[in-house]
């Protein structure tokens, strides 16, 4: 190393970094599995209008709020985006996250393909997104059922929309298809660490260079 910084430690921008999926594909494990190999990264918990499933905690997998609530806080334009999803009403509060991706700080988004197109008409240069596809629709099946958190009226209705969120899949930077969960991992740290690393991500580059060239 000589005299100047590591250019691993220079000054970058933030991102958003948006996963979706039909219900059951895998994002939530993805999402789990990325906070907890990755510390640059955090997650924007989402309020929702739906109960919450055994072991969901409320401010750490959702705010669970009431109908009126949520009401509330559209009127209140508290909300980067929201969506109708599943009978059930879904949304990114606005927080801090514009101040924070100026300081560096990534932003994980579990949400749908609505969203993800309001996120985009808002924030286009710092949203990545990628789409998680089942290996097949049987599978799909059954790992909603496996997962045995929703009855099976709730498991008929999120398959029968499958085919529709997946027709999404095109409007997506990346597409990983989650057959074996660790593969699909990796495929989806890749693209995070490649993101990161775009030159127009880097803010610290302008600096860098200069004084590299004297
Ligand atoms: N690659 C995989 N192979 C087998 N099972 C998996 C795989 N990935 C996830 N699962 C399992 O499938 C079930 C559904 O996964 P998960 O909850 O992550 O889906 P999701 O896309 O977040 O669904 P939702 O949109 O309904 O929240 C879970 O029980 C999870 O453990
Ligand atoms: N547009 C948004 N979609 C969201 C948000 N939070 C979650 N979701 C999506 O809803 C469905 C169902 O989720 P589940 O937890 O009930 O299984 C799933 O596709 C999520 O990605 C949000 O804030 N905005």
């Amino acid at each position: 190393m000589g005299d100047f910084q590591s250019t691993d430690k220079l000054a970058r921008r933030g991102l958003l970094f948006i996963l979706s999926s039909p219900s059951g594909a895998g994002k939530t494990t993805l999402s789990q599995m990325l906070l907890k190999a990755d510390e640059e990264i955090k997650l924007s918990v989402s309020a929702t209008t739906r109960p919450p499933r055994p072991g969901e905690q409320d401010g750490v997998h959702y705010h669970f709020v009431s109908d009126a609530q949520f009401d509330r806080m559209v009127e209140e334009d508290d909300f980067y985006e929201w969506a109708h999803v599943f009978n059930h009403r879904y949304g990114t509060p606005k927080g801090a996250i514009r101040e924070a991706l100026k300081d560096g700080q990534d932003f994980l988004f579990d949400i749908d393909w609505q969203g993800t197109q309001q996120l985009k008409q808002k924030d286009d240069q710092d949203v990545v997104t990628v789409f998680v596809l089942p290996p097949s629709l049987d599978e799909l099946r059954r790992r909603l059922e496996s997962r045995a958190q929703d009855s099976s009226d709730v498991i008929d209705d999120r398959m029968e929309r499958a085919r529709a969120e997946i027709s999404h899949w095109a409007e997506y930077d990346y597409v990983v298809v989650n057959d074996s969960v660790d593969e699909c991992f990796d495929r989806v740290r890749e693209v995070l660490d490649a993101e990161r690393m775009k030159r127009t991500r880097q803010t610290g580059l302008i600096p860098f260079v200069r004084e590299l060239m004297g």
